[in-house]
This record gives C-alpha cells, sequence and structure tokens, in this order.
C-alpha cells in the first residue's frame, strides 16, 4: 500500500523498516513481504514516480537531474578538476536513482566480483555465485521495435524470470553501423563483443539497458513495487518521508530500532520502530548521512561537530568513489543526430507523439546511442608499467566508453550536428568522503568524490582521451567527421599537459557514487558493515545499496546494486526463518 500520509499508517510498529525506496531498498521490501507474515514499512524522502513523464520516456530522462525529483546536491570543490564544484545528482523518488538514471545495464566483470569475494572474506561474492542474483533481477525483453536480436546479444547468459527487465535498442541511430565497423576496420583495440555482460565485458558491443519491451522505464520503483506487489497487505511504502536519524533502542550491544523521520513538509517529528531490523538503503550519500547524524561515525569528527558519538566506525562516509568522465565532440557530417531534436521543440513534440502513440521512435531509448565499448590500456603503457593494475583482472575494462549521437551535455550551438564520446574511468585510486556540515541532519552533507585526487587517474584520463581520439581514426569516420567542436578543439595535436588540463577543465562525474560504507571482512579493523551487510558493532541494522560496494565494479553499478539487494533479502529472511 502507498501512504501519502504519516496519518494512514496502521501502525508505528513493523517487523522491518527499511530507509529508502531506492534502488536496492524496493528489492528488499519486495522480496521480505514474499512472506505474508512480515510487515514492512519503505520510509521515502521524495514523492512517487507514478505518472512522472520524464521517469518514464527514456529519452526525457536526462531531464529529472536538476528537478523536482532529484536531491540536488553538488560536491565541494574539486582540486582535481581546477577548483570546480559540480552538480552531483540523486534520485528523490520513489525508484531513487533507478528512477532517474540513464539505465544502462551492465554487470561488471567476473573479476570484478571475485575480488569482492577475496577482499570480503566470503565466497558468496563471487561471480559464479552471484549469477543467481542477476537472474532473480533480470526479465529480459523483447526490444520496442521487436527487431531480429540474433547477434546483438547472448542468449545463454541472460534470464526471463527477473523482475526489472533489461531490453536491446529499441531504435537504430545513425552511428550504431559506424561503430560496428569501427570493430572490423580496429578489431585488435576495439573487437567486437557479442555480450557484454556475461563476465568478459571487453570490447565494444550493443548495450543493455533497464528498459521493457514497451519502450518505458523499468526502475525498482516500476518492478519491485509494480501493481502485483504493491497491493500486498503486509508491504507499506510512506513517501515524503526524511529520516533524520536512528535511534538507539538497548545498550549493549548498541541497537538501533527506532528511526526518526519528517513528513509531508510538516516538520514535525515522528518516530517508528522495527521489532526485527533496520534496513538503510537510503544510498551512498544518504546512508553514510544518516549513520553520523544518529552518532555512528568517527568518534572526534562527530564531537567536532556537535553530535554525540555512540558507535566509533571511523569509515563511515570514508572511501567515497566516483567514475569520472570526460567527453570529447566532433561536428558531424549528417543530419541523423539527436541534435535536430534537441533544437527544435516542435519535432520533439512529434517524437514524443509517436511515444505515446504506440511506445515507438527514438524516445524509446535514453540519449546515450546503441553501443557501448569496454577498453583496458594496456601494462606496458608507460603510467601502468611497473605499477599495481587498477582493474581487478585482466577481463576488466579500465575505461567504458559512451558514444552518443548527438552533443552532450555541452551546450547546443543554433547550427550544427555532432558526435560525442565520452569516457568513463572505472578503477579510480582517488577516495573521497561524505562528511556532516552541520549538527543539523537535514542540513545537506559535505560530498567529496576526491576526483582525480590521485595522479595516476589524470594520467589515466589523458590516455582515455587518446583512445576515444583513435576510435574515430578508424577509416569508416573519414567522410563522417568534420573536426573537433567547442573546447575539443585544443585536442588537435595536443601536448600531454595539454590533454591533462583539457581533463581538469572538462571532466565530471558518471552519477556513480559508492563506498562510503563499504564491505569488510568479518573481524577487520576498517569498513563498516561485515559480508552479511550488518553493520560492525551494531546490533539489529544492515545496509543494504551502493555504499558497501568496496571499490566501484567496472561498469554502471545498478546491476550490482541490484545484486547486493537480492543476496541481502536472502540473508535477511535466513536470519528471521
Ligand atoms: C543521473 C544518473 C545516471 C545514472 N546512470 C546509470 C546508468 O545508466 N546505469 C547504471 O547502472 N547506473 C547509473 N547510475 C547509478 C545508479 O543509478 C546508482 O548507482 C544506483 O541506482 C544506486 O542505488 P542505491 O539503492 O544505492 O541508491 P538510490 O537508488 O539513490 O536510492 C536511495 C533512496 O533513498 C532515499 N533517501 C535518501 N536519503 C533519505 C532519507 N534521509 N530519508 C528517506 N529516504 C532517503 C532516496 O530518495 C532514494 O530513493 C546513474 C545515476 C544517476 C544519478
Amino acid at each position: 500500500t502507498l501512504y501519502h500520509d504519516v496519518a494512514d499508517l496502521p501502525d508505528t510498529s513493523f517487523d522491518f523498516i527499511v530507509i529508502g525506496g531506492g534502488t536496492a531498498g524496493n528489492v528488499v521490501a519486495n522480496r521480505l513481504t514474499e512472506n505474508p507474515k512480515y510487515n514492512v514499512l519503505v520510509l521515502e524522502a521524495g514523492l512517487s514516480n507514478e505518472g512522472v513523464l520524464p521517469a518514464i520516456v527514456p529519452f526525457l530522462g536526462s531531464s529529472l537531474p536538476n528537478s523536482l525529483y532529484d536531491w540536488n546536491y553538488s560536491t565541494t570543490a574539486q582540486t582535481g578538476l581546477n577548483g570546480r564544484a559540480i552538480p552531483y545528482p540523486r534520485g528523490c523518488l520513489l525508484g531513487g536513482s533507478s528512477s532517474i538514471n540513464y539505465m544502462v545495464y551492465s554487470r561488471g566483470s567476473s573479476d570484478d566480483w571475485d575480488q569482492y569475494a577475496e577482499v570480503t572474506g566470503d565466497s558468496g561474492w563471487s561471480w559464479d555465485h552471484v549469477q543467481q542474483y542477476f537472474q532473480k533481477n533480470e526479465r529480459w525483453s523483447s526490444p520496442p521495435d521487436n527487431h531480429s536480436t540474433v547477434g546483438e546479444y547472448d542468449p545463454r547468459v541472460h534470464s526471463k524470470s527477473g523482475i526489472n527487465a533489461v531490453t536491446l535498442s529499441g531504435f537504430p541511430q545513425g552511428i550504431d553501423e559506424r561503430l560496428i565497423k569501427t570493430t572490423q576496420e580496429l578489431s585488435e583495440d576495439f573487437p567486437f563483443n557479442l555480450d557484454i555482460n556475461g563476465g568478459t565485458p571487453l570490447g565494444i558491443g550493443w548495450g543493455q539497458s533497464t528498459i521493457d519491451s514497451h519502450g518505458q522505464r523499468s526502475s525498482s520503483a516500476t518492478s519491485y513495487l509494480g501493481p502485483q506487489f504493491i497491493n500486498r497487505t503486509n508491504l507499506h511504502v510512506l513517501i515524503k518521508a526524511q529520516v533524520s536519524r536512528l535511534i538507539q533502542t538497548a545498550l549493549n550491544p548498541p541497537t538501533f530500532k527506532s528511526v526518526e523521520f519528517i513528513q509531508g513538509g510538516t516538520g514535525e517529528l515522528q518516530v517508528v520502530s522495527a521489532t526485527k531490523e533496520i534496513i538503510l538503503s537510503a544510498g551512498s550519500i544518504g546512508s553514510p548521512h544518516i549513520l553520523l547524524n544518529s552518532g555512528i561515525g568517527d568518534r572526534q569528527a562527530l564531537i567536532d561537530i556537535g553530535i554525540q558519538p555512540i558507535v566509533h566506525l571511523p569509515d563511515v562516509g570514508q572511501n567515497l568513489s566516483d567514475q569520472a568522465t570526460i567527453g570529447v565532440y566532433w561536428e558531424v557530417n549528417s543530419t541523423d543526430t539527436f541534435d535536430t531534436i534537441s533544437r527544435n521543440s516542435t519535432l520533439a513534440g512529434e517524437v514524443l507523439e509517436e511515444w505515446l502513440d504506440d511506445r515507438s521512435g527514438r524516445f524509446v531509448s535514453s540519449v546515450l546511442g546503441n553501443i557501448l565499448g569496454w577498453v583496458r590500456l594496456p601494462l606496458d603503457n608507460p603510467v601502468l608499467e611497473g605499477k599495481v593494475d587498477p582493474a581487478p583482472g585482466s577481463n576488466s575494462p579500465h575505461y567504458e566508453i559512451l558514444p552518443l549521437n548527438g552533443l552532450a551535455p555541452l551546450p547546443l550551438p543554433p547550427t550544427g550536428n555532432f558526435l560525442s564520446l565520452v569516457s568513463a574511468l572505472l578503477s579510480p585510486l582517488s577516495r573521497g568522503s561524505v562528511k556532516l556540515s552541520s549538527d543539523d541532519p537535514f542540513a545537506a552533507p559535505l560530498i567529496d568524490p576526491g576526483f582525480l585526487n590521485n595522479t595516476q587517474d589524470l594520467y589515466m584520463m589523458r590516455e582515455g582521451v587518446k583512445i576515444l581520439l583513435k576510435l574515430v581514426s578508424a577509416p569508416v569516420w573519414d567522410n563522417y567527421i568534420v573536426g573537433l567542436y567547442g573546447p575539443a578543439a585544443v585536442l588537435a595535436n595536443a601536448t600531454d599537459v595539454e590533454v591533462e588540463e583539457y581533463v581538469r577543465e572538462l571532466a565530471s562525474t558518471i552519477f556513480h557514487p559508492l563506498g562510503s560504507a563499504s564491505m569488510s571482512a568479518r573481524g577487520a579493523q576498517h569498513g563498516v558493515v561485515d559480508p552479511d551487510l550488518t553493520v560492525k558493532g551494531v546490533a539489529g541494522l544492515r545496509i543494504v545499496d551502493g555504499s558497501v560496494l568496496p571499490r566501484p565494479p567496472s561498469a554502471n553499478p545498478q546491476a550490482a546494486v541490484y545484486v547486493i539487494a537480492e543476496r541481502a533479502s536472502d540473508f535477511i529472511k535466513t536470519a528471521w526463518a
């Protein structure tokens, strides 16, 4: 049941309370309420996703950051980015960031998961063992345009029995064929990969997205809180409920089974309690923020800001990682790019009509291209020579290449058509933090992703730019590309130092903060949660969201977050069986 008003809740005590109805939280709420004996409350700060057109129509998703459905955070001034502070979107509605993201579905490499297993000492996080959770999550769907998908994916590594729809592109784009041709012309650097989600992602292949066969976004809200689930009488979802802190309910071991929040903007503090567990799923910014507000964190830092420390857990909010991006832009000799739609609102209206009429046309997919690349820098490149490989193994890419058939995110000039290629640094060495800005639990925290603080990341980004330039050196782009555009013009014959300056001036986020409440082995002195996601030194509290990943996967992380949440649901069910 979906509630808009706290006064309508049937009770103030539940078996489980999930904080954050986002990507992970809704999975846990769904799986726990499979058992009719469990009453579950979800507290979500944002609004409902129902009827929010930009959260439904894939192409319009890019209008959600910096809106009423975003927390509208900014980072602190980033030294590695020449002092720039950048916008830092996080979904603030049911479905969380899965309702506002770019919908890329990528599972990472087998190395990623095997390394999570190794650093946590829990073989249950290994690639082989988590396959069952990818399967529980994924509902492989035919693409919206029903085109033949033979040769675009490997059916053997997909599941039709899960809850969250995943599909291939439903609308061809002008650059598709050129990208595929590049895999033939430059097959050594950019080989074709039939399926980037089989554990060995290296190469260029067809992208997979969390979009259903009707060309609509599949988020954790549309899937795990879909009509067949939200009406369960034991599932209670309260929106506009912003949690300030957890309240200690027993001393030894420290136990936190009550939650304080405000609802509906009244400013009045409410309290609800769980008899079994609290599951913190407020995401990589929200979860450490709530822990710190609750007195769980570094003792001295809490005292300094005026909060009574209860549990000394120094790593809360530390180890924040994100994958920096850098784009290169070209003017092209074609009118078949989305710039035509971006520039002409009449045309955009017609394309929306097409989507509304029968779920067809350009709007069935996101602004991203239909094809993605996953590339490694050779270990004998001077940037890596003699260094520890930042990637978790030899089947793991260092870069994701995101082609866009148009100009983004730069402002669009009145004329011209464009190609954008974006490179994301998948395994950054830089780390940052989430810290309190004041003792007011409703004040935004200080978010410092530490972009390019480690100079090796800067050098890796520089090499990433060169990889993008190399990609378009394939003959197939010869008659297509007119020239480097805008700020990218400096890249023609640029020195390494000039490319590095370009990176510092223009690099941004791919919106993947992770790791701020990291998992570590049981008994380890570092980390925030044990491999079963229970908070170290605390009873009755688990963290289930992207914040627990000790390092980013070599991928966009939503698939990993779904896997974490599916496995966590099994942990919780087993613990209370
Ligand atoms: C613009 C953008 C594009 C992205 N593109 C992709 C992509 O293409 N592919 C991909 O794999 N990943 C992408 N990501 C990243 C991915 O979406 C996230 O990593 C993932 O969804 C995080 O899941 P989560 O459960 O950790 O957090 P979230 O999904 O963010 O959920 C946290 C929830 O908790 C709620 N919350 C927070 N604080 C409180 C509080 N105090 N009280 C109550 N509720 C609270 C939030 O409102 C939110 O609903 C993108 C992210 C963004 C923002």
